[in-house]
């Protein structure tokens, strides 16, 4: 059945005569085969709601939390005056200061999981648009073009005034509208990825399904060997604009391979598949390739997503604080809030304050080599869409991950992302002053709607806002010299740059809050939850206790290039409290696979 992938309902013959005559058909329709309510969750990520199967699709729009606040034909908002709002780069010199900075508790294994988790339910389209088509903002006949949003620079910018450069290339978010799949007046940002959490990065990528993606024996991804390690293969669309050849051959085909951790994640989660099916194998002989494929995606999903919501989200709310929010269980048992009326959609705000992880980047990458030594420093963002430089020196890489803290944690940025975030690409890109940009021209509401929304507390100056005892007088008084109104304030700058971090976590409260809606949404509204006791192929209590044993160390142990010893809590540096341990030691759990022995294979053998 042919879906409309923007409103998800069956499409009507009057539609798709539109779609057809305008070549539309291919981008905005979906073609579902019919659900099974058995059947093991798709790539493509359809039939997870069976009344809508449409709805957490490849291409399924975003929801909001809060309705979409514009000015004049859904430009950014204007200020409480009617004023424009300060340029996003004059708001980012007042509000981060730019500097190197170590953070004091967390490595660079917390942003890099953060973008491989983006990756998973968000695309960096925009991204891709900024750096490789819409690329002529800033020329003097194109600056007014409605693709364009150039964030300019002032002549006394400290780093950029004494040069000629006056304009940092960005652009309009693409959106539903821009694709025409749909005649909805306001804007929608487009998604290239799946709604659920599902390691859609890792599936189905590039939304081209499992097939190209499996060799059809033993349940096993496709993998190539080079210098004898296992990645995810080549292929002749591969696209890796650093590669510097001839030695720098590598580039996924199927996946994504931006940036260092990006790189790193999925070659690991691809091998993790193929450890997880050989052991699955080994001991189910009489399974078919297709059982053991479907299984061992299922425990790497299960696998993620303990991690992901137990594991990095504790690391950065703490244990009591998940627990409060109601987004982390205690008992550590199965829970069941599915609920079919609720929406699988991602929401703008989550996908938009991912960006946050900006204020935990590293420019300097230190390298180690597998026994801890140091090697050198190597500039971060030169090794960006390189998958070809990285596939060589991947043990020294991996060992940058979990022995050298990211950036920050103080409130300030790092310098080179700050003004030059991608030296191949563009001569000067502040990636945070085009957060700000992004952040008005996704629409999103001023920051003050989000505190009464999510804590109840009305807002109306600045004094109120030292009331709500969010944020220290000295970051008051920042914002007040930056924006007229305090219902000027951008979201991104007062929750995600100015508050002081949630009490008992790393984190501001109100990023916090919007992370946390977007998971209790993933939870309520995933039919293959994992901890659900009544999906199909459910976890067995067995099982499920496994599964909770999963760890970035155990991952990290499993898979990781050269990784012999690991700190326990992987996310946190290296410390008298967090001390390297062995790979092979006990306080690196492991799964246990015999929880997926299958009696049937004995009985065939018997
Ligand atoms: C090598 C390090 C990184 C560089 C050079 C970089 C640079 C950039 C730049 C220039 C943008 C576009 C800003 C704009 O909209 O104008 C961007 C977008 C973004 N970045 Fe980063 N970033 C890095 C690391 C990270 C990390 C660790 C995260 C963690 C989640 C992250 C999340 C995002 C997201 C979600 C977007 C929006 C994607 C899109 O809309 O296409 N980035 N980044």
């Amino acid at each position: 059945v042919l879906y409309d992938t923007y409103t998800g309902v069956p499409l009507s013959e009057e539609l798709l005569e539109y779609y057809e005559k305008n070549g539309l058909k291919e981008t905005c329709t979906v073609n579902i085969q019919p659900c099974d309510a058995n059947e093991w969750r798709r790539v493509d990520g359809s039939c997870n709601n069976l009344q809508e199967p449409a709805r957490a699709t490849f291409f399924s729009p975003m929801a909001r939390i809060l309705d979409a606040a514009f000015s004049d034909g859904y430009k950014a908002r204007k200020a409480e005056s009617g004023q424009e709002l300060p340029p996003p780069r004059e708001v980012r010199l007042k509000l981060l200061k730019q500097t190197l900075s170590s953070h004091k508790l967390l490595n660079n294994n917390v942003p890099g999981f953060a973008a491989f988790v983006y990756i998973d339910i968000g695309s960096i389209h925009d991204n891709e648009n900024l750096l490789g088509q819409t690329t002529y903002c800033c020329e003097a006949e194109h600056m007014n073009d409605f693709a364009c949003t150039p964030n300019i620079i002032s002549d006394d910018d400290p780093v950029f005034g004494p040069t000629d450069i006056r304009c940092m290339n960005s652009t309009r978010p693409l959106t539903y509208q821009m694709y025409q799949c749909t005649k909805d007046s306001v804007p929608s940002p487009i998604k290239k990825a799946t709604s659920p959490f599902d390691l859609s990065q890792i599936y189905n990528a590039k939304n081209e399904g499992d097939k190209v993606l499996r060799t059809f024996k033993g349940g096993e991804l496709a993998v190539e060997e080079e210098n004898g390690e296992l990645f995810p293969p080549n292929g002749p669309t591969a696209v890796c604009p650093t590669n510097v050849k001839p030695n720098e051959t590598r580039c996924f085909e199927h996946y994504y391979g931006t940036f260092i951790p990006v790189t790193l994640l999925t070659t690991w989660f691809v091998r993790h598949h193929n450890f997880i099916a050989s052991n699955l194998a080994k001991l189910n002989p009489c399974w078919d390739d297709e059982t053991t494929f479907q299984t061992a995606r299922d425990i790497n999903i299960a696998f993620y997503k303990q991690v992901y919501f137990y594991e990095f989200n504790t690391a950065l709310q703490g244990r009591n604080n998940l627990f409060k929010a109601g987004v982390i269980t205690k008992d550590n048992g199965f829970r069941d809030d599915y609920d079919d009326t609720k929406s699988p959609a991602v929401t703008v705000e989550f996908s938009f304050m991912k960006r946050l992880f900006h204020l935990m980047q590293e420019s300097r990458t230190m390298l180690y080599d597998v026994h801890g030594n140091f090697i050198e420093e190597f500039k971060t963002f030169d090794a960006t869409f390189r998958t070809g430089m990285l596939a060589n020196n991947m043990p020294s890489f991996t060992q940058s991950m979990f022995r050298a803290p990211c950036h920050g944690g103080d409130g300030t940025v790092d310098f080179e992302l700050a003004n030059f975030a991608l030296p191949a690409f563009q001569r000067a890109i502040d990636a945070l002053s085009g957060d700000i940009s992004k952040n008005r021209n996704f629409g999103l509401a001023p920051y003050v709607e989000y505190i009464r929304h999510f804590m109840g507390y009305e807002i109306n100056s600045f004094e109120d806002l030292k009331t709500a005892g969010l944020m220290t007088d000295e970051k008051i008084a920042l914002l007040k010299s930056t924006y007229e109104h305090v219902k000027d304030v951008d979201l991104m700058a007062g929750g995600g740059w100015c508050e002081k971090n949630m009490k008992g976590g790393n984190i501001p409260l109100t990023a916090a809050n919007i992370i946390n809606d977007n998971t209790m949404r993933a939870i309520q509204s995933d039919r293959h939850w994992y901890e659900r006791r009544d999906r199909p192929h459910a976890f067995t209590e067995k099982q499920l206790k496994e599964i909770r044993k999963s760890t970035l160390a155990g991952l990290m142990c499993a898979v990781g290039d050269g990784v012999s010893e690991i700190p326990k809590k992987a996310f946190f540096n290296i410390s008298p409290k967090n001390p390297l341990v062995s790979c092979s030691s006990k306080e690196i759990k492991k799964l246990n696979f015999k929880a997926w022995v299958d009696p049937a294979c004995k009985k065939q053998k018997q």
